[in-house]
Parts: C-alpha cells; structure tokens; sequence
C-alpha cells in the first residue's frame, strides 16, 4: 500500500518509507550500477596503464676487452602482447563479475526499505479500542469454557502403532484443559508452549470468528501493508491464538524467534504487573528493546526472526492476542501472484530467510517420514529436487548467511508510528476509509470483495513449500478441516 492510500497516513509521527518511490529508485541505481560493472568497469580494469604496459630492462655486459656493451630488452606486455592482454581482460571480467554481486547485494540491504527498514524493526501502533480487546476477552473466556465441558466428556484416544506421537499428544492436550487456568491449551507449542486458545481450532464461535476478522480487516491489515510494504492480500495467518500469562504459573515466555514471516502481538488488557516483550540482538547478546505499551489494544509487528522474549508477570494475568503471518507471494488454493513486490519477496532477505529456513524443515521432516515409510514397505522414496542433500545444505546455508547478514547490517529499534493523544482519531480514520470502501462497493452492485482481504482464519495450519505450493498440513488443521470450511 502506498502512502497516499493509507488512512492514517496524517497521523504517523515516524516516517514510513514510500515504498513504491524507493523501489523505483533503487531499481535505477541497481541498473546503473550493474551497467557500470557490465560494460564500462571490465574495460576500464583491463586498459593498460601507459608507462606500465612495457618495461625497458637495461642490460649491460662487460667484455672481454673492458669495453660494456649496453643491450635493451622489452619485457611485459610489449613482450607478450597478446598473452597479458589476454590475462588482464579475464582478471578485469572476474574483478567486475564479484565487484557487480557485492555492489547490488549491499544496494539491496542499504537502500530496500523491506531489508534495512523492517528487517530489524519492532513497530507499534493502536489496533483495537479497550472496549473491543475486552470482547476479544470475554469471548476466550467462553471458549475456554466450552473446551472445558467438552474435554470432561471426550473419551481419552486410544494410542495406535500407526500415529503414537500424535495420539499421545492430543490426550496430553485434553488433560491439559482439565488444568487450571481451566480450557486452555498448555501444550499446542511444543518448544515455546504458551498457555493459548487458537481462534479456530478451540472453540471460539462462527460469531466470534466474524467479529475479529471484520476489525483485523479494517485495523490490522492496513497498517501491516503500510508499514512492511506489502499487498493485504498477501498477507495469511498460519497460526491466530489469544495467550495468558498467569502470575505464579506459567508467567514468561523464554527467549524464542516464531514460525513465518511477520509476528503480531496486541495487548488485550493492563491488569499486571512486569510483563512487556523484550527484543534482543543477537550478535551483541542483549536486549535492544523492552517494549511495555501503556495503552490496551497496542500492536507491536516484528520480523519473526527478531529474537524476543514474554518477559514475566509478577502479578494478576496478561492476555495478548498473537499472530504468525506468513506473506505468500502466491495465493496457496489458487497459485495466482498475490501482487507482492519481488523487492518484499525474493529480494527480501528476511523473506527469502524464513523460504529457505522453512524449506529446509520441510525437508527435514519429509525425510524422516519418508525414511519410515521406506523401513515400511521396503520400497526406495521418490525424491524431490528440493530433498537432494546439496539443495538442503544450500538451504541451510542460505539460512545462516541471511540471517547474520541481517543481524549485522540492519538498524535494531522501536518505532511507535501514532502518539497516544491520536490514537483514537487515527483508528477512527482506518473506520472511515473502510466504511467508504465498503459503500462503494455496495454502490457498484459487488456483494463481498472477499479476494481483496487478508486470510486470518481460513489459511492456518498450512506449510507451504519454497516453491510456494502447499506441502502438508498441521494435524490440528486436519483434524478440525470442518472449521475452516465455515469462514
Ligand atoms: O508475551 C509476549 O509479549 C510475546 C509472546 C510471543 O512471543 C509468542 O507468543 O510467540
Ligand atoms: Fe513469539
């Protein structure tokens, strides 16, 4: 989305980057400097210098009479013409090809507002009014109930030799909900288990559901395409929970990167003490950010490979409502571009970090499967391209060296986007844009423009390859496929 088309473009106290304009302007000069390195640097490297291109060694020979004879002899390209000229162009080629790679790659980290601006940023603005995240409250708290009275009546799962692991789980997860804070999930993260409900898979109703999409459309889906630069199209929850933190229980949340792309993370209440989130660097192994926003319905949107932390509560309870946003650069039902700027995908180095890390999972994990499978039926897999161990290491090396690139380059900070005294009239304008939107709309005679939305509920639970098609999907989304037949 572009500044002009943003409403709430007047009341951002930081500037965001105009996209579309810097884009344009760094296609230019990675133009022009691939130009100079193409054409003009390789001549300019392999034109000899003047007095350098011969030598003139002087010999002199003493001779048998005591008289000295004084010779001269050309050595260098004078001697070998052909040869040095030869070597020298192949050294200007090959100093021009790295000089060309190394200029566009530090063109790309230092002038695309997707890598030096987002990379590294925690941003933070208002989304919803105190009086919607106590709805959003109220409506957990009658899941969690629900959850509950349904977990008293299901008859623990039998554990089968085909799926133990899984079996296991879910009857962990059904003691869980008979656990204070009772309802709630305990063990549906399992290396950074927070104390959540999902907002399809527990039992949050279709009203619910439709409640937080229409204010996750006019509020949320705006501001993240204003601020990182990306259609809302492009834009799908792969995992949507409401989270507490309970004082004397489980508190914190240890110091983690979460799955996809962009994280979103809203407070739904202040009823606590401590709490907030801390981001750390990496490279200096300290926090760059303690981030406790003093208003309910605060947003802070990050990378999702920003190292952070749930920093303890001492007292009462905290709620926030988090998302895991994967950005797909093609729709993954239709494989249609979602219209994403190849300069917010694959020139993206936090885009193309969390492809490559995500690839790599995959196929990780499609080996093992494909590994028990195979001591199964005694047959050879069919392996993909993306599985061969040399693409896989590629991966993980692509991984690691975006992720330090990241690390290294990139300005770490906080930028909060509106000052609290706007906040109300600045969430005012998101609804009056999208109300005209939707007038006009509804003047054209088009019912829904369904197409032109972000995916909140309906796209969760889905690993979606490096070649942006659909690999395979969590075992909650299959287990629940009904729920999300609804939206
Ligand atoms: O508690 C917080 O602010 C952070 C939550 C979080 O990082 C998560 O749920 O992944
Ligand atoms: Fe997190």
């Amino acid at each position: 989305m572009s500044s002009t088309d943003f409403a709430g473009e007047k009341f951002l106290q930081a500037v965001l980057p105009n996209y579309e304009q810097e884009r344009f302007r760094l296609t230019l000069w990675m133009v022009a400097a691939a130009f100079a390195w193409i054409f003009v640097m390789p001549t300019l490297l392999a034109s000899p210098a003047p007095e350098a291109a011969k030598k003139i060694i002087v010999l002199k020979k003493t001779r048998r009479d005591g008289t000295v004879a004084v010779e001269t002899r050309t050595v260098g390209e004078g001697s070998d013409p052909l040869q040095g000229k030869t070597r020298k162009r192949l050294r200007a080629t090959w100093t021009s090809a790295i000089g060309c790679i190394l200029t566009l790659f530090l063109m790309l980290m230092k002038l695309s507002p997707n890598n030096y601006y987002t990379s590294r940023m925690v941003f933070q603005s208002p989304v919803f009014t105190k009086e919607e995240c106590q709805y959003i409250i109220d409506m957990s708290q009658r899941a969690a109930q629900r959850s509950y009275e349904s977990a008293l009546i299901a008859p623990p799962i039998p554990v089968s030799e085909s799926s133990p692991i899984l079996e296991r789980h879910s009857n962990r997860s059904l003691e869980g909900l008979l656990q204070e804070p009772i309802g709630w999930q305990k063990t549906r993260h399992y290396n950074y288990p927070t104390t959540d409900l999902n907002i399809v898979t527990d039992h949050f109703t279709v009203e619910d559901r439709t409640y937080l999409q229409n204010l996750l459309d006019r509020r949320l889906a705006p501001q993240l395409a204003r601020i990182f630069g990306i259609p809302v199209t492009s834009i799908r929850a792969n995992d949507m929970f409401v989270v507490r933190y309970d004082a004397g229980k489980r508190a914190h949340l240890t110091n983690h990167t979460d799955d996809g792309d962009i994280s979103i993370n809203i407070l739904l209440n202040d009823e606590f003490r401590g709490g907030g989130t801390r981001f750390w660097n990496r490279i200096l192994k300290t926090p760059f950010a303690h981030v406790q926003p003093t208003r309910v319905g605060q947003l802070l949107t990050h990378s999702a490979l920003i190292n952070h932390e749930g920093y303890h509560i001492s007292q009462g309870l905290r709620m926030i409502l988090v998302g895991f946003l994967s950005i797909d650069r093609m729709d993954p039902w239709t494989y249609q571009p979602t219209g994403m700027s190849v300069f917010s995908s694959w020139l993206s180095l936090p885009w193309m970090n969390v492809k490559f890390k995500e690839g790599y999972q995959l196929s990780m994990s499609r080996q093992s499967k494909a590994a028990a499978k195979r001591a199964e039926a005694g047959e050879p897999p069919v392996q993909s391209w993306k599985d061969h161990p040399y693409v896989k290491a590629l991966f993980l090396d692509m991984r690691n060296l975006l992720m330090q690139t990241g690390d290294v380059l990139a300005t770490h900070g906080v930028v909060n986007l509106v000052h609290e005294s706007n906040a109300t009239a600045y969430l005012r304008a998101l609804d009056d844009h999208a109300d005209a939107q939707q007038a006009k709309l509804a003047g054209n005679g088009k019912k829904s423009h369904s197409q032109q939305k972000a995916s909140w509920f309906r796209g969760q639970g889905l690993n979606i390859d490096v070649d942006g098609t659909i690999d395979s999907m969590w075992a909650s989304r299959s287990q629940n496929l009904n729920r999300y037949m609804e939206l």
